[in-house]
């Protein structure tokens, strides 16, 4: 095999329940991960180099990039070759989308795949935790329940969503967040425990009265605008919205097709990206 072709999946949490500060600085939290069809696109080449290639200049070629992080890992420990790679990206950055995440999710599975590594679901599961803690759900996406820092995974049935996806002019550093989130000493509002029963029923409406997500008050009380968003949406028809991660992208849950279009055209010239969603039962798909 010498190229392979990966769409990487971009996530939501449904809800999002910051349990308390563990000894390592991490969180411990509770939510739903949910895979969307927004996603990156990574064609990895065997090459002797190791080597990205993308044109969205914001994004960060060298060592940062969390894909050459996961190639280094995977090659230092198997002693392979290089690998070129091509990035079309879709997913906005530093939006709370798991973007950078979904492509190191991606990159452990079609190396394992190109230099024929037979590594087991385990090892793909320990490097992937060493990138971030949404790499993990990223290797398999859908719907899930995650627990410790996110690695902790447990399935759940995927339902049928259409959202609008808001992200404003402004990126959010993830740490910053869970900083400030210590700073305030807020209790957790426990939305995870309920979400996952609406899910389990399957009920869009029950759905979208449960979603919410703990660090919507620190990253709102930052930038104003998700507030702004939220009300927007709702405004326009939504049945219930939320941020995702970190922020600062917000959605809509909509059932009314037209309310969902009307929604698209009003708020697309206000903010820096508005796309439609649709929730998805896989976090990456390879294809010819
Ligand atoms: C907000 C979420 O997107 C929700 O799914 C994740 O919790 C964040 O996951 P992520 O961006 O993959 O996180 P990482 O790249 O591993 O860590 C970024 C920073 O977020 C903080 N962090 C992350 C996850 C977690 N459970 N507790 C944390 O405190 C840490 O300070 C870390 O320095
Ligand atoms: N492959 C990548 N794609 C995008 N950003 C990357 C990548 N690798 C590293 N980064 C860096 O990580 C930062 C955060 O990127 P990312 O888009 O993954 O954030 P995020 O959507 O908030 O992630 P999460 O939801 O997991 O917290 C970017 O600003 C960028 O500097």
């Amino acid at each position: 095999m010498e190229k392979l072709n990966v769409k990487a999946y971009a996530k939501i949490n449904l809800s999002l329940d910051i349990l308390g500060k563990r000894k390592d600085g991490y969180h411990e939290i509770y939510t739903i991960m949910q895979s969307i069809d927004l996603c990156d696109i990574l064609e990895f080449e065997r090459n002797e180099e190791i080597k990205l290639i993308c044109d969205d200049e914001k994004v960060p070629k060298g060592e940062d990039n969390l894909i050459i992080k996961a190639v280094k890992i995977l090659k230092e420990r198997y002693e392979k070759e290089g690998v070129l790679i091509r990035l079309n990206k879709k997913i906005p950055l530093a939006a709370g989308l798991a973007g950078g995440s979904a492509d190191a999710a991606a990159t452990i599975v079609a190396l394992n795949k190109l230099w024929d590594l037979s590594l087991s679901e385990e090892e793909q599961k320990e490097i992937a935790l060493k990138l971030g803690a949404d790499v993990s759900f990223c290797l398999e996406g859908g719907t899930k329940i995650a627990r410790g820092v996110g690695e902790i995974l447990e399935d759940l049935k995927t339902p049928q969503l259409d959202l609008l996806i808001i992200k404003p002019d402004i990126e959010v550093s993830t740490k910053e967040i869970y900083q400030e989130w210590d700073k305030l000493n807020i209790k957790s509002q426990n939305c995870t425990a309920a979400a996952i029963q609406a899910v389990n029923k399957g009920n869009l409406y029950e759905i979208a009265k449960s979603i919410g997500n703990d660090l919507e008050i620190v990253t709102s009380s930052k930038f104003k605008v998700v507030q702004k968003i939220k009300s927007e949406l709702l405004k326009k028809g939504a049945l219930g919205c939320a941020m995702t991660g970190s922020g600062p992208t917000v959605y809509g849950i909509f059932d009314d097709p037209k309310k969902l279009e009307k929604a698209y055209v009003d708020l697309k010239e206000n903010y820096g990206f508005v796309a439609f969603a649709k929730t998805i039962g896989k976090g990456l798909e390879f294809y010819d």
